[in-house]
């Protein structure tokens, strides 16, 4: 691994962590901060749905009632426009970097792919509201038939909670298919093998800082 405890970054990076529910984001999230830490750099974590305003409605919402995509894609643009106003921006403008579970590719593959609504629509929406694209993004890929394994005996939070294995294998291939549309963004993570998904992240991450 690249030491960095030596340099300093001229400004934050935004790195978000994506793919289906219970494919390990938040577990990787933590891990990431711990190791930059101890790299010398400082680190913010976030989530979307975040816990702003907007978020919390939205959260709200989500438990409660199945909405059209279109009125969803609106919903987490708000929302995501009040996370990138109230926590992103002022992190990275304070030369921390920042790193969220789940971004725009998560509104590209669930309200785009599995939603039906264009792709592209959907990212010139995102660069007229929010503006800002993640530096890097880590896709973690899993077996479908993991996750489903994995999320059957939590509490359901909301619509999603609940995707049987074929909606999550269409989110998987959709994933994957977005990976595709930002090659120098996205790097898809083998997610299956337990313990060495953290180390080809950090590698990969510190590759990236080295020429920042
Ligand atoms: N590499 C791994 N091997 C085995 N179990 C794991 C691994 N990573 C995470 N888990 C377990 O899988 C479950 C889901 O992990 P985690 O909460 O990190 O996923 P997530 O993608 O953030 O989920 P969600 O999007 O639904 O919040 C947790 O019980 C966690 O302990
Ligand atoms: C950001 C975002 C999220 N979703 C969906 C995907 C997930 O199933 C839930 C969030 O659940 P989590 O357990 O808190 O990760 O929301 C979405 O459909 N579109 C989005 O933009």
């Amino acid at each position: 691994m690249l030491d960095y405890t030596t340099k300093k970054l001229s400004r934050g990076i935004f790195i978000s962590i994506e793919g289906m529910d219970g494919c390990g984001k938040s577990t990787q999230t933590r891990k990431l901060k711990k190791i930059l830490e101890q790299q010398g750099l400082p680190v913010a974590i976030t989530k979307e749905p975040c816990r702003s305003v907007i978020g919390k409605q939205l959260n709200k919402i989500l438990k409660s009632e199945r909405l059209s995509p279109k009125i969803e894609l609106m919903l987490f643009m708000a929302a995501r426009y009040d996370h990138i106003q109230t926590v992103i921006l002022p992190k990275l403008k304070q030369n921390i970097c920042v790193i969220s579970d789940r971004f725009i590719d998560s509104t590209l593959c669930y309200q785009g792919i599995l939603g039906k609504i264009d792709i592209k629509w959907i990212q010139d929406l995102h660069n007229s509201v929010c503006g800002i694209w993640p530096d890097v993004t880590y896709l973690l890929d899993i077996n479908p038939v993991t996750v489903v394994d994995r999320i059957k005996n939590r509490p359901v939070k909301h619509f999603y909670d609940s995707m049987p294995l074929k909606q999550q294998t269409v989110i998987r291939e959709g994933f994957l298919h977005i990976a595709t549309l930002f090659p120098e963004r996205i790097m898809v993570v083998d997610a299956n093998k337990f313990g060495k998904t953290t180390s080809i992240i950090v590698e990969h991450l510190m590759r990236k800082l080295a020429k920042i």
